[in-house]
């Protein structure tokens, strides 16, 4: 009666463990199967992106050979004036439009390269907007592709002489086979840049070398034209000069054949605020010249630095050194109350060569320098050379022989004759349709003085101008003060002819007020001086005898004269707070050996 469970519980078992079995290898098979389609999916895969890769590198690698063999790229170089060619073609192509990333400056005279991001003419720019954009951008210029690119903001780059910003470049890619659409571009943008410069003239101004070394002109600004007959000077001095510079730019193939250098030198000199500047703008904006500008008083300026300067300036430009006396020695008399005066005010008396100079920021240019870059093997050619100077008693004879400077051009303080004119420019007809019917007879020449402060009634513009002029004597004041005095009464020409005599006498009065303020420092200067003298003259013998025992004479000298002064100084109400012990540390460095011997020797006697 058994039932045989047992029998049934083995089927059972079995049965289970038989469809346990069937579900496990099921998932085997599944996972098996899985696993070779993951298998074979990543062979795929492989196999694709090997292709995709593979194609990539095919693409590259044809697009480079394409690239070179299809296009033409050229770099351009901030500081070079190719490069303001090209940021001006860009803005007028407007390549740079879709950039969203923008540095803002307030508009100055400084040349940026920049968007127009307004189109509502009542917003009339204020503000510079220069694209930070990177990204290569594509555009078309008279039928081919081109590519332009900028390099990127914040990179150093190392030089022999250290690290410096990097300097911006531009690439432009041409996608042409005909090479000569990189000159078409480039004369394209140069004639673009002329044409938009023609109200202005363009100043290169030299820099100190932010950039590195090589890059000199980068500082670049616009100046609205001067006319010609807004200078005024002597009778055709002006037309002269201009002829003359006309012949020279005409005349290049003369030169060659005549064996010639093509250069020509002109020296402007005279008391500041003469127009010899002006006189500089206003030829550069008739001949369609560009400045090329610096000053030998800029703390940058050394032989190498004018060397650099001179040779990359274009052909055809109008190279200016400014204050060129700066390269040569003060007379001695100068020179010395210069230096004692910087001495006493706790400035540096250091300069260039181991010579005394008035400050440490002066130029360290040496006359073979200078010479060199305007005759000799360092010089370029095909450019107006021009240099102004207050002081021409400073310039070495062998600066101003013919071939470095061939015209020299004095300028005067003003003359009536130049008053008058001055006048005349300042109240033209056209402005004053009022002052030009007169009633009286007689032109108006009598001085307007405080007796008669009033002009006459109706009188015309030109009767007014002689009666100013009158009222000036020549040879006593500069255009520019002229000037300054006519601006204050740019509306009045009868108030500004009524005021110039009062004026006048208060110019005097001023001049010889400064005058005594100036004669009253030197007294204290000479005194001073006398005192430091007699101090360090009977010091220095006393320890010019303890020294030959002990040797190292020179070092005991300097430390009296430091002494000495500091001895000087301490007692005294100083003009300038903290001169004292700046001039006495002054001395101490004589005394450290940190200046030279010869400028303890020169104060010791
Ligand atoms: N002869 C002139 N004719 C017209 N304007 C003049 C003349 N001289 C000076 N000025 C005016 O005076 C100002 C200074 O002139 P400018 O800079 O040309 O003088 P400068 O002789 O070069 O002086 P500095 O020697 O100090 O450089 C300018 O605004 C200019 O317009």
């Amino acid at each position: 009666m058994n039932s045989n469970p047992s029998g049934m519980g083995d089927q059972d078992t079995l049965s289970q463990w038989m469809s346990s079995f069937v579900g496990l290898s099921s998932v085997f098979a599944a996972v098996g199967l899985l696993g070779q389609a993951y298998l074979g999916s990543s062979i795929k895969l492989l196999i694709m992106g090997s292709i995709v890769e593979a194609g990539r590198r095919m693409y590259q690698w044809l697009s480079v050979r394409l690239r070179f063999q299809y296009s033409i790229s050229a770099q351009f170089d901030e500081g070079d004036p190719a490069y303001e060619w090209i940021v001006l073609f860009l803005t007028q192509e407007n390549v740079w439009r879709r950039s969203r990333d923008f540095t803002v400056t307030a508009t100055n005279s400084r040349r940026k390269w920049s968007v127009q991001t307004w189109m509502d003419p009542r917003i009339n720019g204020n503000a510079e907007y220069v694209p930070k954009y990177q990204t290569p951008q594509l555009f078309r210029w008279r039928g081919h592709w081109v590519e332009i690119q900028r390099s990127k903001d914040g990179e150093t780059r190392r030089s022999p002489f250290g690290f410096f910003p990097a300097v911006t470049s531009i690439y432009v890619t041409i996608y042409t086979l005909d090479m000569k659409q990189l000159s078409a571009l480039v004369e394209d943008a140069r004639s673009r840049y002329v044409e938009v410069n023609k109200p202005n003239v363009v100043i290169h101004l030299a820099d100190s070398p932010q950039y590195g070394p090589s890059m000199v002109w980068t500082n670049v600004k616009r100046k609205v034209r001067r006319p010609l007959n807004s200078v005024i000077l002597q009778d055709g001095v002006v037309d002269t000069l201009v002829r003359d510079a006309q012949d020279f730019l005409a005349t290049e193939d003369w030169y060659v054949e005549a064996g010639i250098p093509h250069r020509r030198g002109y020296l402007l000199h005279g008391p500041p605020g003469t127009g010899k500047t002006s006189t500089i703008f206003a030829l550069a904006g008739a001949l369609n010249l560009e400045i090329y500008s610096l000053s030998l008083a800029s703390s940058f300026v050394d032989d190498s630095f004018l060397q650099r300067a001179a040779s990359s300036i274009p052909r055809h430009a109008l190279f200016l050194i400014e204050d060129i006396d700066c390269a040569f020695p003060a007379s001695r008399d100068d020179e010395e109350e210069e230096y004692m005066q910087r001495l006493l005010s706790g400035a540096s008396t250091h300069g260039m060569d181991g010579s005394k100079k008035s400050n440490v920021g002066e130029p360290k240019v040496t006359l073979s320098g200078l010479l060199n870059v305007i005759d000799g093997v360092g010089s370029e050619e095909g450019k107006l050379f021009f240099a102004t100077t207050n002081y021409i008693d400073r310039l070495d004879p062998a600066l101003l022989r013919p071939g470095r400077i061939d015209t020299k051009i004095p300028y005067e303080l003003s003359t009536v004759q130049q008053a008058r004119a001055l006048f005349m420019r300042f109240f033209p007809e056209s402005r004053f349709p009022e002052f030009v019917e007169s009633s009286s007879a007689a032109p108006f020449l009598v001085p307007v003085d405080e007796a008669t402060p009033e002009p006459k009634p109706n009188q015309t513009l030109a009767e007014l101008a002689d009666a100013f002029a009158a009222a000036i004597p020549t040879g006593e004041f500069s255009t520019a003060e002229l000037q300054s005095y006519l601006q204050s009464h740019k509306t009045d020409p009868a108030a500004a002819t009524a005021g110039a005599s009062a004026w006048v006498q208060d110019i005097r009065d001023e001049r010889r007020a400064r005058e005594e303020r100036e004669e009253e420092r030197r007294r204290k200067l000479r005194a001073r001086r006398e005192a430091i003298g007699g101090e360090v003259g009977g010091r220095s013998t006393e320890t010019v005898q303890r020294t030959e025992k002990a040797g190292g004479k020179e070092k005991e000298q300097r430390k009296t004269v430091a002494e000495a002064v500091q001895t000087e100084t301490e007692g005294e109400d100083s003009p300038k707070q903290g001169s004292g012990s700046e001039t006495a540390s002054e001395f101490s460095s004589y005394a450290d050996g940190a200046l030279p011997a010869e400028e303890a020797t020169r104060a010791i006697e």
